[in-house]
């Protein structure tokens, strides 16, 4: 069995409460709050600067001319295609880009990124992907759970635009190569390596949850 269905397997019970998380359920049905998904966006969007982060540092600790092209691409798709998402959404609201870059992290985004910072920058680079990979693999598979069992979800004025990017073949492409290289990068490692790979991530599959409940419910720092 393949590393990543191993990783899989053990994060399954995680990935599927949040596919029920009412976050997400409310995408596809249409429910949620608008006041809940600009919260998510504004979140988001501080979230995704330092995440992008990690693909520079991917760059920085690939191994050879095609990974690093790869992370690279990562990047630019994440300053110019995910996040250029949030600043359509954001100017629907009247929202700036300012205001956008302005967002405070809540005290839960803010240990979500600097966990993923602290093993990019001092960890290998499977630790970099293994922390990394949640965040793109479970976002790809809930994008393909809403649009297939919520099927008028990606016309929803909304919330499709989200839908559609995350469910597409690009989106999915995109994990589906960090997949392989870390099934390729985990051939050579030994058990106490890999174990400390399992325990990124699941670490951060634990902090998606977390992010979603968050932006729901609202999470703040007290002052
Ligand atoms: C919190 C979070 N995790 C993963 C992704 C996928 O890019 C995102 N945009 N935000």
């Amino acid at each position: 069995m393949k590393y990543s269905q191993i990783l899989y397997k053990k994060v399954n019970e995680i990935w599927k409460q949040t596919h029920q998380h009412p976050f997400v359920v409310g995408m596809g049905n249409g429910d949620l709050p608008v006041e809940s998904f600009i919260r998510y966006m504004k979140q988001d969007y501080v979230f995704l600067i330092d995440y992008s982060k990690l693909f520079a540092l991917g760059t920085i600790k690939a191994r050879d001319l095609e990974t690093m092209a790869a992370f690279a691409k990562l990047l630019h798709e994440t300053l110019h295609g995910e996040m250029e998402l949030h600043r359509q959404y954001a100017a629907r609201f009247g929202i700036t880009n300012q205001q956008l870059e302005d967002t405070r992290p809540t005290p839960m985004n803010l240990a979500y990124t600097r966990y993923m910072l602290n093993v990019a920058q001092n960890g290998s680079l499977e630790e970099l992907i293994s922390a990394l990979l949640p965040c793109m693999w479970s976002y790809w598979e809930i994008g393909k759970m809403l649009a297939e069992n919520y099927p008028n979800s990606i016309e929803h004025p909304l919330y499709g635009e989200w839908i559609k990017m995350y469910s597409s073949d690009e989106f999915g492409s995109l994990a589906g190569w960090l997949i392989d290289l870390l099934d390729n990068l985990a051939e050579e490692k030994s058990e106490r390596e890999l174990q400390m790979l399992e325990e990124h991530f699941l670490t951060t599959s634990r902090f998606e949850y977390m992010f979603w409940d968050m932006v729901y419910q609202g999470g703040d720092w007290p002052v």
